[in-house]
């Protein structure tokens, strides 16, 4: 880590600046404009803000804002690879991963994988792929596999990331040992649920005659500890210091998408996400999507209060889009001091939540309807489909528009009832049921609209994505590339796990402290009492 001093990154505080005033006052004082058709044709996407607040006075006071937190330089920074992480002191240099100029170590390293995972293409090698990875070192690369492998693969894909031992054994079962590659994804080499999965995978190799290292894949930006672990030179992919993990699906982590759907996959990804880089870099910010959606966002959040973002794609090989967003968005937003470590002053990143379209409205769209906060929405849908029934395709977008409609435009109480005397109603009955269908209508939406789901306009919607969460960070002020927040419970976890140990010989530190009669200080009572339990298994 560098010992950069942070004042050259420290902000000013939000909420001390006049262009935030002024920004909060505008987006107060204007309402989504359904009718003023609010649209932006981005690289591989278009994105309609019809349904945001908006108004020339907002526009305006957003760019005073994005001038006073100096956001040409800290876009400018983030690009050229200087370290925007300042609370670890390096870079976020994932757009360099998808940059057709890539430096020669990118470029061969990227080439190196393609070979390696042609040569298994030609000799039909690997049958089942076991992807073991958590958290950034997962999310893509299943989002991937699903959004292009739906109708299936000749290679099986399993992935599995959660220390529940369950999943390494769900994970592995059925498959034949001498069919299969066990992929492990780590930037740091140190996660415990990816190295006591992958040792279970091992386990499993072993157990069936084979030596697991011909086996065995990984991809980290630490080969030196994989090495140790056990996988060979030629089966380690690197991936750099300067990637976020939630930022990394376009390098070599995505071993197992290429290996699923193939390396053209990836290559597509990346030129959309190019292509959004430099919609980014270059179009204006009225015309700018991430900057659009990152105003919009920051108006939601911090100024009228919406406490999370609903994501809502219209396509159900889009189902892991939600959980990616969600690490990318809520590790990166989820923090409530700025650079100096000072209160951001006002509500930062949202809750984000979501399902695809049809499902959601069976499942939770009645609270986004008529609940008493509902939730700005994403929708996101493909004009074109991939598969033979174009009725389907209608219906789905058909439901899309409607529940982005019913949304903004609501229902009054005298519609309501005026519908409530069509259907034939008393007037008794009529005034009795009308509020129930009253809608409030005015809820803040995205429609994101893709020609199809190509690898191309994947990798610009995730792009579009990353920037969006980067901008906000600068209004914010705070680091989006860190997540600190993440450490403390997995320190606690390491004590916690050899205090549920019955067979380690230590006694829990609880045990020592009933035996003292002394409480024990390190946990509260409730902690104790399970751990104490929980150590004892089944028994009562
Ligand atoms: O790739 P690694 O080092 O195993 O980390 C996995 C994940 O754990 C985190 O550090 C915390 O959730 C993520 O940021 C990261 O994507």
């Amino acid at each position: 880590m560098s010992d950069r001093p942070l004042a050259a990154d420290t902000p000013a505080p939000l909420i001390d600046l006049p262009e935030w005033k002024r920004f909060a006052l505008a987006a107060q004082t204007c309402a989504p404009r359904p009718d003023a058709l609010d649209l932006i044709e981005a690289p591989g996407l278009a994105l309609d803000s019809s349904g945001q607040r908006h108004s020339s006075d907002l526009m305006a006071a957003g760019e005073a804002l994005l001038r006073a937190r100096d956001f040409d330089t800290q876009r400018a920074r983030l690009l050229a690879g200087e370290p925007v992480n300042v609370t670890e002191g390096r870079a976020a240099w994932h757009t360099v991963l998808r940059a057709p100029e890539a430096p020669a170590e990118v470029r061969a390293e990227r080439e190196r994988m393609d070979a390696w995972v042609r040569r298994a293409d030609a000799g039909r090698r690997w049958r089942h792929v076991v992807h073991v990875g958590i958290g950034g070192s997962d999310w893509g690369v299943r989002l991937a596999v699903t959004a292009f492998g739906y109708a299936g693969t000749w290679r099986d894909v399993r992935f599995v990331a959660n220390i529940d031992g369950h999943a390494i054994e769900g994970g592995l079962a059925g498959l034949d040992p001498r069919e299969t590659l066990v992929v492990l994804v780590s930037k740091s080499f140190t996660t415990a649920e990816t190295l006591e999965n992958g040792a279970r995978a091992r386990e499993w190799l072993t157990g069936a005659g084979l030596d697991p290292a011909a086996h065995l894949a990984a991809v980290t930006a630490r080969p030196d500890r994989a090495r140790a672990w056990g996988v060979p030179d030629d089966q380690i992919f690197r991936l750099w210091d300067w990637v976020g993990g939630r930022f990394s699906l376009w390098s070599a982590v995505s071993l197992s998408t290429t290996l699923a759907v193939g390396v053209d996959v990836l290559e597509g990804l990346r030129a959309g996400a190019a292509a959004m880089d430099a919609h980014f870099t270059q179009a204006p910010l009225a015309e700018n999507a991430p900057v659009r959606m990152a105003l919009a966002g920051v108006a939601n959040r911090s100024v009228l209060g919406q406490g999370s973002l609903n994501i809502a794609p219209y396509d159900s090989r889009l189902a892991n889009l939600v959980p990616y967003i969600q690490q990318l968005d809520m590790e990166s937003l989820g923090k409530s001091v700025d650079a100096a470590g000072r209160p951001v002053g006002v509500p930062t990143g949202p809750a984000v939540w979501g399902m695809p379209g049809t499902d959601a409205q069976h499942t939770f769209f009645q609270w986004m309807h008529q609940g008493s906060d509902g939730a700005p929405v994403d929708f996101i849908l493909c004009r074109e489909a991939d598969h033979h029934w174009p009725a389907h395709h209608r219906q789905l977008l058909a439901n899309c528009l409607a529940q982005r409609e019913a949304l903004m435009r609501g229902k009054t109480l005298a519609q309501a009832r005026a519908e409530c005397l069509a259907e034939g109603m008393d007037a008794a009955r009529a005034d009795w049921l009308a509020p129930h269908r009253v809608h409030p209508g005015g809820r803040p939406n995205h429609l994101i609209a893709l020609p199809r789901l190509s690898p191309y306009s994947l990798g610009a919607l995730l792009a579009l994505y990353e920037h969006r969460v980067f901008t906000q960070g600068v209004i914010w002020g705070i680091d989006p590339f860190d997540q600190w927040g993440v450490e403390y419970g997995k320190v606690l976890a390491r004590g916690i796990v050899a205090e549920l140990d019955p067979s380690s010989g230590q006694a829990s530190r609880a045990d020592t402290a009933a035996a003292s009669g002394a409480a024990d200080a390190r946990h509260d009572a409730s902690t104790r009492h399970w751990i104490e339990r929980l150590r004892r298994g089944g028994s009562p």
